[in-house]
This record gives C-alpha cells, structure tokens and sequence, in this order.
C-alpha cells in the first residue's frame, strides 16, 4: 500500500493483513512518515507488515521504531540469525521462481513466523506478477505458509485449491498501475478469496 485511502479500503472489504513497502528496490516503496501514516490508519485486527530487502539493520531499526508495523517481511538474502535479531516477528520471503530446486531454502528459517513462497527467481525483487507451480507448496513444514506472486481474482481460487496456503498475498495483481490499487481489482480479489472460504468455486 502506498496511500492510506487503499488500506482503509482493504480493510473496509476484509483484509487480513496490509503491506508497506520500505525497501528501495521497488517501485512501490514509500518513505517512513507515509509508511506511519497508513500504518496508523488501520482497524484493530488487520496486521501491518514492513516489507524490506536486503536492507541495512539501522533501516529495520528505524522501521520498527517509526513506523510500527506488527511483522516484518523479509525478501532479500538475508539469514534467519539477522532477521530474527530485532527480536519482532518476522515472515520471510522464499524465491520459488527455480522451482523444486528453492524446497531446502524452505528449511532454512525456524525463527520466522511464517514464510511467503513467492514466484519471482533468486535476487529478484517480488511484486513483479510472475506465479510459480502452486503444487510445489509443501505440506510438512512448521510454519505457516503464504502464497505470493502473479496471483489476481481470476487465479486465486485455484491458487488456494492447489496450494492450501494459509494466507495469501497479492501486489501487482490488484493495481492500477505500481502503487495504486484499483478498487475494483481489490473488491474481486477479496470476494475470490471469501467464494473459497465459503467453500465455492475452487473448494
Ligand atoms: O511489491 C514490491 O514492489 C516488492 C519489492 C521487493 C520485494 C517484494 C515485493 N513485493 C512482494 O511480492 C509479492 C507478490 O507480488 P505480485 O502479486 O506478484 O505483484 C507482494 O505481495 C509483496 O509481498
């Protein structure tokens, strides 16, 4: 989320979890004030998350400090000892974009809270819309497991009837253009989303 008027709507329409994008390596990075803002703008029981890749320690710190958000979000190559240091929860990003190949980097952090298996390759920035193979999500680990990349109202169904993750999560998939959501594309996504929940079409 880049603008406070998009979160509120995310949570208006029944959004579990919002997300600031922090790292400079994204066309939907916002400055900390405004990551604040949309931070503090939000219900009780919709989760803030800061999205950070491969970012400097004093950047996480001043995340935390400024703007507040209840997790953080991991998406660069950083270990599970360096983001488990700040002491906050934290999701780590998995690159499954080489397929089977990126399973054992899946083992790689017991500290996380959970882990975001998203479809972009290795050293890629997310938000770039590309989908991995949805039946390579695993069903043996610890953690939860969210779903990224590529997702939109037209797949996500499917995406949850083959991967059962527990959450999902979408960027480019609901936009207008980088940064700014398209109030139809959200309101499709989240009904896509409740249809499975209810056990619909992809049930
Ligand atoms: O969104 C970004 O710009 C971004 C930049 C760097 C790392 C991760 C990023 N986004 C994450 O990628 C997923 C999936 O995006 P998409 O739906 O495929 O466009 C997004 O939800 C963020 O978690």
């Amino acid at each position: 989320m880049t603008r406070v008027e998009d979160a509120r709507l995310a949570a208006e329409l029944g959004a579990d979890a919002i997300g600031v994008v922090i790292t400079a390596r994204s066309k939907r990075r916002v400055e900390l004030a405004q990551a604040r803002a949309i931070v503090a703008a939000m219900p009780p029981f919709v989760t803030t998350v800061a999205l950070l890749m491969d970012d400097s320690a004093e950047t996480v710190r001043a995340v935390i400090e400024q703007v507040q958000p209840d997790l953080l979000q991991f998406h660069g190559n950083e270990s599970d000892a360096w983001c488990a240091q700040f002491g906050r929860p934290y999701l780590k990003a998995v690159a499954m974009g080489e397929g089977a190949a990126a399973l054992p980097r899946l083992r790689d952090y017991p500290r996380a809270s959970g882990l975001l298996l998203d479809g972009h390759g290795l050293g890629e920035p997310g938000g770039s819309g590309k989908a991995f193979d949805w039946s390579l999500m695993p069903a043996d680990l610890p953690q939860p497991l969210l779903l990224a990349g590529g997702l939109h109202a037209g797949n996500v169904g499917e995406a949850i009837r083959v991967a059962r993750p527990w959450a999902v999560d979408v960027a480019s998939g609901i936009e207008a253009s980088p940064g700014i959501k398209d109030p139809q594309r959200l309101k499709d996504f989240i009904a896509a989303v409740r249809a499975v929940d209810r056990g619909g079409a992809a049930s």
